[in-house]
């Protein structure tokens, strides 16, 4: 007979990280989420000053990761920020297999759905999966788009792929139901980090009415007008990396403003 109690399996809690980003999405509310990443975190002082506010704050949840890590600090990171934001769940948002730490609370299972580079559609995973497995982390499985203007960004240089046009909705719609199809859970439009411009209001609008999964965008988000186009147009989680960086004032007045349109919800 089966029995699950003999396998060796690393005991895996709650779901919370899934429930939060299904909950965002069920009831429409709009979610902020901090992108921190480990290749800029040398001042000690100003990497701690925004882990409190967004935790004081309470931002849903803390993101971790780079294109490029330099220096392989990962797991020290997660633990500071851990002590900082106990309550706040710390998901990676990984570049590379390298970034992966049994440290934080789950990762985004991320298959680079908008290129053709079969490393970062299924080769990193593979090399992760037997990771994953013996750790206790939350797998939230992410089909992720880059989508912008043509900037080249460090994402899209590094994964050596090309990002879907800002101005072809179908496009996006395709890849994203493709990842539908496929199984994916949740869905990442990214222009990538410091995009001068970010995804197309049409991208996200088109994406959300045809893919009915949590949708999380980010990529050139630095100021609270972006973010309110972002939502209004679909997103139900925002990212907010470099402008939150150089202005930690605008992670705050998002969050002000996500709770603005929150409670008018009456969620319950
Ligand atoms: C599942 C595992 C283990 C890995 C996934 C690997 C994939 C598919 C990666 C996608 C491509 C990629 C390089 C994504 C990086 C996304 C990211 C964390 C960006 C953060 O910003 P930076 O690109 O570092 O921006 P800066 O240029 O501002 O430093
Ligand atoms: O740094 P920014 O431009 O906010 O981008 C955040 C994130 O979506 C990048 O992958
Ligand atoms: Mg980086």
């Amino acid at each position: 007979m089966y029995c699950p109690s003999k396998r060796m399996m690393p005991r895996k809690s709650k779901p919370v990280i899934a429930t939060a980003l299904n909950d965002l999405h069920r009831n429409g509310m709009k979610g902020v989420a901090l992108l921190i990443d480990p290749e800029k975190c040398g001042d000690a002082e100003a990497l701690e000053h925004l882990v409190r506010l967004a935790a004081g704050h309470k931002v849903d949840f803390i993101f971790l990761g780079g294109s490029l890590i330099d220096d392989h600090n990962v797991d020290a990171i997660v633990q500071k920020i851990k002590g900082l934001a106990k309550k706040i769940p710390l998901v990676l948002f990984p570049g590379n297999v390298i970034q992966v730490t049994d440290k934080a609370d789950g990762i985004l299972f991320l298959s680079l759905i908008s290129g053709r580079n079969p490393e970062l559609l299924i080769g990193q995973q593979v090399t992760a999966a037997p990771l994953l497995e013996k750790s206790s982390l939350e797998v939230l499985p992410t089909g992720y788009m880059l989508v912008n203007d043509g900037q080249i960004t460090s994402a899209s240089y590094i994964s050596q792929t090309i990002p879907l046009p800002n101005d072809k909705p179908a496009l996006a719609v395709a890849t994203a139901l493709a990842g539908q199809f496929l199984g994916m859970q949740y869905f990442f439009l990214d222009a990538g980090s410091g995009a001068k411009v970010p995804v197309s209001k049409a991208v996200i609008r088109a994406v959300s009415k045809k893919v009915d999964r949590p949708l999380i965008v980010g990529g050139g988000i630095d100021s609270v007008e972006k973010a309110r186009d972002a939502w209004e147009a679909g997103a139900d989680l925002i990212v907010l990396g470099n402008g939150a960086e150089k202005n930690p004032g605008l992670l705050t007045e998002v969050i002000d403003l996500a709770n603005v349109y929150n409670v008018s919800l009456n969620v319950n």
